[in-house]
């Protein structure tokens, strides 16, 4: 007896890491726990987070930006919950766009719950870096404190989109242990949970981080948190675009790899990072417990 066939490919950005599923026609129903199931690092394919592949005009919360983007990035953190935003995974969203003939190298909209997000992706085919306009960054301000354990530190409230608090530290070792949620109070600043991170200086214009990820605990990287450390690590240094006019740029190095981020004096952000593809294949759908629209 034959059943029916989900398709999927892996990938990663920074080594942060998805499940992507094709399902342009937003046919297949992925619930929590289906979502949950596929990221289990033992029992399922393994991954941060997934992402679905769906035509704008195929999904309720993206029809409004059909005209704009022809593809809707339905992001879930490897718990099954819903996010705003990935700034990785929609590096990695665009090169399975580019791998499937659905776009080829260039610029390129993407749908996102935070919005449409512009791509673009590097000549050189397969390995080429993938550049995305994050959008404005919001700092909403208001004192926030994480705490790890005995040691608490101020953090800044940054939203790329989806929230993060951001701290510097003396040594990324200080965050210990960060597959549980560090502590971040007061719990108002932040009703829908918040990302994580905490910063080291490196060098000039150059910091690294780690990251406690929403829905996910410790990944490799977090592109939305490297944007947010970004923005975070110019203010304290002193330097705000909007102020000077002139823009800046930092390097982000996260345990997965290396970040560039620049914001412009508009408030917008620009990410630049590798986006890989590394397997494909499919699975049965009863295997998921998931309904086939
Ligand atoms: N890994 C992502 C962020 C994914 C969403 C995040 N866990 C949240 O819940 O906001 C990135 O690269 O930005």
């Amino acid at each position: 007896m034959s059943t029916a066939q989900i398709a999927f490919l892996k990938g990663h950005g920074t080594e942060n890491d998805f499940v992507i599923i094709p399902d342009h026609d937003g046919l297949v129903e992925l619930s929590p726990a289906a979502v949950a199931r596929l990221c289990d690092r033992r029992a399922g394919l393994g991954a941060d987070g997934v992402l679905r592949v769906v035509r704008s005009a195929a999904h309720p919360e993206a029809r409004a930006m059909a005209d704009e983007a022809e593809w809707f990035m339905d992001y879930r953190n490897s718990d099954g919950t819903v996010a705003e935003m990935c700034g990785n995974g929609v590096r990695v969203f665009a090169r399975y766009l580019q791998r499937a003939g659905l776009t080829g190298a260039g610029d390129l909209a993407v749908a996102t719950r935070a919005g449409v997000r512009r791509v673009h992706i590097a000549k050189e085919s397969a390995g080429g870096d993938v550049t995305v306009s994050m959008g404005k960054v919001l700092l909403p301000g208001g004192d926030v404190t994480v705490t790890v354990g005995d040691r608490s530190w101020p953090a800044h409230n940054v939203n790329m989109g989806n929230p993060h608090a951001v701290l510097f530290v003396d040594d990324l070792a200080d965050a210990g242990n960060l597959y549980t949620a560090p502590l971040v109070t007061p719990a108002a600043a932040y009703p829908e949970g918040t990302n994580v991170e905490f910063v080291v200086d490196r060098g000039p214009r150059h910091v690294a981080m780690r990251v406690h990820e929403r829905g996910s605990g410790e990944t490799r990287s977090c592109g939305t948190g490297a944007c947010a450390v970004m923005v975070a690590t110019a203010r304290r240094d002193g330097a705000d675009p909007a102020l000077t006019g002139v823009p800046v740029s930092y390097t982000v190095d996260v345990p997965g790899g290396r970040l560039v981020i620049g914001e412009s004096p508009d408030g917008s952000v620009e990410m630049t990072g590798p986006a890989v593809i590394v397997a494909e294949g499919a699975f049965d759908a009863s295997w998921l417990g998931t309904a086939l629209g």
